[in-house]
């Protein structure tokens, strides 16, 4: 064996230069080395065991929620060795196959055996095209298993293969499976020219050795090659799937996989079968233990509608979900029957959003308990007022494992400060909500136009199961990780435009409109920065910032209603205008003005936000609509009309015991 062709470990080439009775006999009679045919692999990897058998049921909810799976890729993933086959093709197939199989075994070094194939086989490059365009990747794949990849990655699970073959072998293979390139860990051969000429007239190039920096090269190369995907990718949970003892290997010690399927489809190994956390011979047994997702969804308003046309869409067309939708109607009378009953027979909410149809899979359902009973997913779309009452009702009907998401636009005030409504779903539910905020005029969203949204979880697994079950050709979503931002930046927009209502109202012109939007794009940020420390400035630049901001303050109820109540100079409430004008949809940023004064006031921070607080002072009758062009002097030295407050001051909701009140 000529040791200069490839760069075995210095350990390796000592044992085999070195003569017996040497310093090489020394270090195995100390056990510094353990030379296989002293030791055999399949007893060193059990006593560096760092893992327990799983149980089966631990098993399936592993499965379920694994955010990588890392394949073996010869006879799990193809159904031969891709070495043995080459060694058929080239002649010297038996010999091949034996030292494949000692190695798979866990007879035979993996270093070892590499080499010993490539001198077996000693294949030139024009021979390794050859076979490649002989053995297309499609025909070399094992049953189930591009139904298995495919419903992975339609779930955003990522797929890594790892394998001891080389990376040549096994392109074809990642190409036809959509697994991207970066993704592969797996041997690289060396090649070097011979002195003899081959047909083209250049020297014969060949195979004549690896490069053994590759880790799948060598013992523990597949838990190594895993250590390095989490130092790249924070998952949670990697799954090995594969036949042999170097697969089981990736599951035994720590940083390695989190759980290992065996698969005996093609070769079934004793060893491997008996210690596999999960034994299978068909890969539709994977494919039919991954769970579709049951999405259900909390309120059937305006919004609600609308966004149901994204989520009834993905619901039927994603293989990630259930195809059928639930949907809690508050149910109320609606021409001379029940509205839900009216739902379910036009397919939509004929009251809240007449005209559009939300999908067919969608099941409108007055009993909210029955509707998130079995729900993975639930999209919380009320007013914010009424969140509170319905999460006590369902707080102990909720699924394992289910997540949410809220669409709400408000938020709660405690004793101690406000509380978002994904907090509140987290705190009362027990489970991670994220929110979907944006430039979302309910009446404008519809197949063929541009509409954009900013999803934000605190999990990335989360964002991409929720961009899975929002994003279409009409609603683009962006997923980013600041949930207080993007919630607090969609909430606060709704009181900046009831101040653009008013200069919209007061004719006060396009300077003054951007005034405002400008304090109050400052103010949003400067709160929502002050609440939580975490909350980023980028936030702001998102749909759910400057453009949710620039499209309610343009389009949105708030500001027709804002707009109104300035025009009416006084002569009507905004409660009077919100049921004349919105036929029973709800304005938020009233009641989110007065949320925001109370948290300004309990922090003493009222002089800090002079559009917020001037915009309040007006809600509450102290002053005129008009007013918002001095929204400046207003906050500094308060001022009040009489004549003004006495024909409109409500009984403010701060004198209501706005704390900790419970809708
Ligand atoms: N409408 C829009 O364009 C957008 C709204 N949003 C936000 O979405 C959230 C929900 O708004 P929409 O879907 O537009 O609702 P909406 O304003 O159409 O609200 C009416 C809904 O509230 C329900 N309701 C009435 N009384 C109730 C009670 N006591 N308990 C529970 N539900 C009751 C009604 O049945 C109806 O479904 C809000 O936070 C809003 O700010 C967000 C983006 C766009
Ligand atoms: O949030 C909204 C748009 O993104 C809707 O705002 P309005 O409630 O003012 O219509």
């Amino acid at each position: 064996m000529n040791f200069k062709l490839h760069h075995r470990r210095s350990i390796v080439f000592f044992y085999q230069a070195t003569p017996p009775g040497s310093v090489y006999n020394t270090l195995v009679q100390k056990s510094y080395l353990c030379p296989h045919t002293r030791y055999p692999r399949k007893q060193t990897i059990m006593s560096a065991k760092d893992h327990t058998k799983l149980s089966r049921e631990k098993c399936e909810r592993l499965w379920r929620t694994a955010q990588a799976v890392c394949f073996d890729v010869d006879c799990t993933v193809t159904k031969e060795d891709a070495l043995d086959s080459l060694g058929r093709f080239l002649g010297v197939g038996d010999q091949v196959a034996d030292l494949t199989n000692a190695a798979m075994d866990g007879n035979l070094d993996l270093d070892e055996a590499l080499q010993k194939r490539l001198d077996i086989m000693n294949p030139t490059i024009d021979k390794l095209i050859a076979y490649a365009k002989s053995n297309p990747a499609e025909e070399r794949l094992v049953p189930g298993i591009r139904r298995l990849i495919t419903e992975l990655q339609a779930r955003n699970v990522e797929v890594f293969l790892i394998s001891g073959g080389f990376r040549e072998l096994i392109l074809p293979v990642a190409d036809a499976l959509n697994i991207p390139r970066e993704n592969i860990f797996a041997n690289r051969f060396v090649y070097m020219a011979s002195d003899k000429v081959g047909p083209n007239g250049y020297p014969e190039i060949h195979a004549k050795g690896f490069d053994a920096n590759e880790p799948t090269s060598r013992e523990g190369g597949k838990p190594e090659a895993i250590r390095r995907i989490r130092t790249l990718n924070p998952y949670n949970t990697i799954v090995m799937v594969g036949d042999g003892i170097t697969d089981l290997e990736a599951v035994e010690q720590t940083g390695g996989a989190d759980m290992f399927v065996g698969y005996g489809g093609v070769v079934e190994r004793s060893y491997v079968k008996e210690n596999a956390d999960w034994w299978i011979t068909s890969h539709d047994e994977l494919t039919d233990a991954i769970p579709k997702l049951k999405v259900a969804m909390v309120g059937s308003g305006a919004w609600a509608c609308a966004a149901m046309q994204m989520v009834s869409k993905n619901a039927r067309e994603t293989p990630l979900f259930d195809k059928r939708v639930d949907m809690w109607v508050f149910e109320e009378d609606y021409e001379g029957g029940k509205l839900t009953d009216k739902m379910n027979e036009l397919k939509e909410n004929p009251k809240y959003m007449p005209g559009v149809k939300y999908g067919d899979n969608v099941v409108a359902n007055p009993d909210l308990v029955d509707t998130v009973k079995d729900a993975d997913i639930l999209i919380f779309c009320t007013p914010h007022q009424f969140v509170h009452k319905l999460c006590m009702q369902i707080q102990l009907n909720i699924k394992d494992n289910c997540i949410a998401i809220s669409l709400i636009k408000g938020m709660r005030v405690r004793h101690d400060g406000p509380q978002l409504i994904s907090t509140m779903v987290r705190r009362i539910l027990h489970m991670e909500c994220s929110v979907l905020m944006g430039a979302n005029i309910a009446t404008e969203l519809a197949p063929g136009t541009l509409c954009e949204g900013t999803v934000a979880s605190h999990f990335p697994e989360h964002g991409t199961i929720f961009k899975s079950l929002f994003d279409t050709s009409f609603y683009n979503v962006n997923v980013i990780n600041d949930v207080e931002g993007a919630e607090l930046a969609g909430t606060l927009k709704n009181v900046v435009a009831v101040a653009a209502g008013f200069v919209d109202g007061c004719e006060l012109g396009h300077n003054a409109k951007a005034a405002v939007l400008r304090q109050g794009l400052s103010e949003m940020r400067t709160f929502a920065k002050r609440i939580f420390s975490t909350v980023r400035d980028e936030t702001f630049n998102e749909s759910c910032g400057m453009a949710d901001l620039f499209a309610t303050c343009c389009g949105g109820r708030n500001r027709m209603v804002s707009m109104a109540f300035a025009k009416c100079k006084g002569q009507k409430t905004f409660d009077q205008l919100e049921s004349e004008l919105l036929n029973g949809q709800k304005l938020q940023g009233v009641l989110t003005s007065n949320e925001v004064q109370a948290v300004l006031k309990m922090k003493g921070w009222e002089k800090d936000f002079p559009l917020f607080t001037a915009v309040n002072a007006i809600v509450q009758g102290m002053y005129e609509p008009k007013d918002i062009a001095r929204y400046r002097d207003l906050a500094a030295k308060p001022v009040v009309d009489e004549t003004f407050v006495n024909t409109t001051r409500r009984k403010s909701l701060l004198e209501e015991k706005l704390m900790d009140v419970h809708f």
